[in-house]
């Protein structure tokens, strides 16, 4: 039986490989937003099998109290993966631990009972250090409860308290070090989306707009294009005032948001002009779609400051985008179409 904790540059490596790569998996999974417990299923499937088989590996250095009766620091991976990603994950996590360390064995048994215990609190859903520190406190004072009738020495509490201090460090390490790359990714992101969507009507701005046109573009699939602009705002503006004009500019946009798709896009241009992305190359459903919330804004009726009822409507123009022009070239094009639609008379679709 080891009656010493295990040498400082076995813990030390632990130490080192448990936080390096739950950092770089972390990082690794977030890259198009943060890692967390609503991300796509495979993220956190992949997350939890990364968090098992950190859980094995560290499951090779043991502190053994007698042949069942050990410590290492299989803990920290798993718990660290309830907190930020959930219980699936976690799950996911276990399972391969279990098949990769002996599956029934009192140790699993052991690791099962407290995950689900800190499971059954559901950290993840407001996952603060107050929390993990209770968490991790009981997962360590199980531990010692269950080594008891081994500490038949004093060497050996001593070995087991300093072992568990250790374990408790590096939890922290890892706890704060992806809690940091947590709030990092997560302003990151916050910071992307504010500067690519239109803070009024919480569509996407000409940036934003941009950066689905690349995307879209290099998806290689055929897509509308369409200009939309509200009819005589300005007399709008001018009789009821700009805080009306702009509660106007908002049920537009929610209006024609609530027609599209899942894979269209719309996006505020300027002023009370919108383009919409319509992810579909055939024409004929594109001026459907355009027409859908012609007639969805011509039939709201909204407001004044006084609750008096006004109706406005809508002019569009639509064309199927050519990948072989710039934007700005397609947006011309679109462009012409509306303006046939505003010369015609208003509140119609054209499309070129
Ligand atoms: N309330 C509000 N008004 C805006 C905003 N951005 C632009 N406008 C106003 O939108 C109006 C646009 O007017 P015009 O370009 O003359 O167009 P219009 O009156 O809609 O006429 P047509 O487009 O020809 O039908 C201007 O009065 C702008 O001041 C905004 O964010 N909020």
């Amino acid at each position: 039986m080891e009656q010493v904790i295990k040498s400082l540059d076995a813990l030390y490596i632990n130490i080192c490989v448990t936080y390096a790569s739950l950092v770089f998996f972390y990082f690794f999974l977030s890259s198009d937003g943060p890692l967390g417990p609503n991300s796509p299923l495979y993220k956190r499937v992949l997350f939890g099998v990364l968090c098992g088989a950190v859980a094995a590996f560290l499951d090779r250095d043991l502190f053994r109290l007698s042949g069942t009766v050990y410590y290492s620091f299989e803990m920290i991976p798993l718990v660290i993966c309830v907190f930020y990603v959930g219980w699936f994950s976690v799950l996911c996590g276990f399972m391969l631990k279990f098949f990769l360390t002996g599956m029934f064995t009192i140790d699993n048994l052991f690791v099962a009972v407290m995950i689900a215990g800190i499971c059954y609190f559901r950290p993840w859903r407001d996952n603060n250090i107050r929390t993990f520190a209770i968490a991790t406190s009981i997962v360590l004072v199980i531990r010692l409860i269950v080594s008891a009738p081994y500490l038949n020495s004093w060497a050996i509490i001593w070995s087991s308290l300093g072992y568990q201090l250790v374990t408790l460090f590096c939890m922290f390490i890892c706890y704060h070090g992806l809690g940091g790359k947590f709030r990092y990714v997560r302003a990151f992101f916050r910071e992307k989306e504010n500067s690519s969507m239109d803070f009024l009507t919480k569509t996407f701005n000409r940036m934003g707009l941009e950066e689905h046109l690349k995307a879209v573009q290099k998806n290689h699939s055929g897509f509308g294009l369409a200009m939309l602009d509200i009819d005589f705002f300005k007399k709008v503006n001018d009789t009821y005032g700009h805080a009306i004009g702009d509660d106007v500019l908002v049920r537009v946009a929610n209006v024609a948001r609530m027609m599209l798709r899942k894979d269209d896009v719309l996006a505020r241009f300027g002023g009370e002009e919108f383009v919409i992305l319509i992810a579909s190359g055939n024409t004929y459903e594109c001026v459907k779609c355009c027409e859908r919330i012609r007639r969805a804004v011509e039939s709201t009726v909204f407001t004044n400051a006084d609750g008096e009822p006004f109706k406005i409507t809508v002019s569009l123009g639509v064309a199927n985008y050519q990948p072989d022009k710039s934007w700005q070239e397609n947006i011309i094009v679109a462009d012409s179409a509306l303006y046939q639609s505003k010369t015609n008379g208003r509140n119609r679709t054209t499309s070129v």
